[in-house]
């Protein structure tokens, strides 16, 4: 069974979950190829949901071909569930995610439901965070103070580049990868992340910093989690 194949289950996994919510609420819908697996699994039962907040303008555009109605995260008191997939999972549920980019709406909106329901397979499990480079959005003009802070965590920082520059034909230097709210990422390689919680407040605090791509605060509470074998839904 390839990787997409194990998205698709996990995203039908997660249809059936979120189904057994009572009709007529509002659900929270995340980034990324396995969250857009959930989002074409979910199409054809939009009308159990009054509506949903997205992530994205990625995932808003999908809901939207879908027919599923996209309400703003303002005329929103509260979610039942928000459904995301993750770059990393530890075994409480603590995450790296913004390897699309899209961290910052993410943890809003997932600061905003009852559960995090975390949706992937089984090579985002990890028994301590950092192989995957911890993404953190931040205002562009404070790329450099912010770095040299991140760099004191003992990582490897670089910004992270949009793709498909002309940096290619090494004409220009490449343009930095623009997130849905104009902020850049530095993407921090090397880290353990032993207290996810600890370094969740540290980098928080640094100014200038957006988001940090840890959700140990946000953290999941339902693991649906895909192998070769099927699905384990795990309570966290
Ligand atoms: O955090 C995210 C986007 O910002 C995604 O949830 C994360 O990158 C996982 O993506 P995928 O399901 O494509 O592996």
């Amino acid at each position: 069974m390839n990787q997409d194949q194990l998205k698709q289950m996990v995203g039908e996994a997660a249809r059936d979950e979120v189904l057994k919510l009572p009709a007529g609420q509002v659900l929270g819908v995340g980034t990324g190829s396995t969250a857009n697996c959930f989002i074409d699994a979910l199409a054809p039962h939009k009308d159990h949901f009054a509506g949903t907040v997205s992530s994205s303008n990625a995932t808003t555009e999908r809901l939207l071909k879908h027919g599923f109605k996209v309400l703003d995260p303002n005329d929103v008191q509260g979610l039942p569930a928000y459904v995301d997939g993750a770059d990393e999972i530890d075994p409480t549920g603590h995450m790296i995610k913004g390897g699309g980019g899209a961290l910052t709406r993410e943890k809003i909106i997932a600061s905003m439901a009852k559960q995090f329901i975390c949706i992937c397979d089984s090579s985002k499990q990890v028994p301590v965070l950092g192989n995957f480079a911890l993404p953190v959005e931040i205002i562009p003009l404070a790329q450099g103070v912010v770095s040299r802070e991140l760099e004191r965590f003992g990582g490897k920082v670089t910004l992270r580049l949009a793709k498909n520059t002309r940096a290619d034909l090494n004409q220009t230097p490449a343009e930095p990868f623009v997130t849905d709210n104009g902020g850049w990422i530095l993407d921090v390689a090397g880290l353990k992340i032993a207290n996810p919680v600890q370094m969740e407040a540290q980098i928080n605090q640094i100014a200038g910093v957006i988001t940090v791509g840890l959700f140990a605060k946000e953290k999941a509470n339902i693991l649906l989690v895909s192998n070769a074998a099927g699905v384990e839904r795990i309570v966290l």
